[in-house]
């Protein structure tokens, strides 16, 4: 029996302005910086002790994982990094507003971007695009993902997609440490996080467009020998 802790990154800047956020990478709000330590304290207080941290490789979800464990007294445990756990990759749409996109394209078209399992946002042109917001030009990739090859580096994605790029890294390493009975923490995104949920959830298609997950709220999940959920619970502070 292991534990898995999971926990979308605190308001994000982008969040705050309600854009696309996906691959580009901005930092935690004001606010999200609390909820992040709102986070660390609601899991001290369940005195889970962990043994593996891991999380994306954009700045908001490493600085939520690095306010929680701070918070939860567990700084010090080995943490790893990768691309594979990053927010699901919004393509063309990084950068607008969720509520002017809606205006322009329609609720349901937005709809289906963001939630349904398949459909496809409208790709970026190329990886040397850049995106603009009040006079701040963000890279669409830069020198972190040097190491990935190009065919793996995706230009937009459905949650379909992002859950193909997450899987070998749940297999070859997140699934491997709580097999071995190892705690593990993950601070990532709410598309990836919606991902390994479907995967470890066996949430269908169809209802997976239902599942929202909250900035800052620890989803802490007792696994099996075989990974299977015995228990779930969402930490609100609520
Ligand atoms: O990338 C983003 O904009 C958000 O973090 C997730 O957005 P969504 O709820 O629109 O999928």
């Amino acid at each position: 029996m292991s534990k898995l802790v999971m926990v979308r990154h605190g308001q994000s800047e982008w969040n705050a302005k309600n854009l696309f956020n996906g691959w580009i990478d901005t930092k935690l709000s004001p606010v999200g910086i609390q909820q992040a330590r709102d986070a660390g304290n609601l899991l001290a207080e369940t005195g889970i002790e962990f043994d593996q941290a891991y999380t994306s490789v954009l700045t908001r979800a490493i600085q939520t994982l690095h306010l929680v464990l701070e918070e939860d007294g567990q700084l010090w445990i080995p943490e790893e990094k990768s691309w594979r756990l990053n927010e699901r990759n919004y393509g063309a749409l990084q950068g607008l507003n969720k509520a002017d996109a809606a205006e322009k394209w329609g609720d349901d078209q937005v709809h289906q971007w963001r939630r349904s399992y398949d459909v496809l946002p409208p790709m970026l042109d190329d990886y040397e695009e850049t995106v603009t917001v009040d006079g701040e030009t963000y890279a669409s990739f830069d020198r972190r993902y040097a190491d990935v090859p190009k065919d793996e580096l995706p230009l937009g994605e459905n949650l379909k997609v992002t859950l193909e790029r997450v899987m070998p890294y749940w297999d070859e390493k997140i699934s491997k440490d709580l097999k071995a009975g190892k705690n593990v923490i993950i601070a990532a995104h709410g598309n990836s996080l919606r991902a390994l949920a479907k995967h470890i959830e066996k949430i269908s298609d169809d209802d997976i467009t239902g599942l929202e997950i909250a900035n800052g709220q620890p989803i802490v999940y007792d696994l099996d020998d075989n990974l299977d959920v015995v228990s779930k619970t969402v930490l609100s502070g609520e």
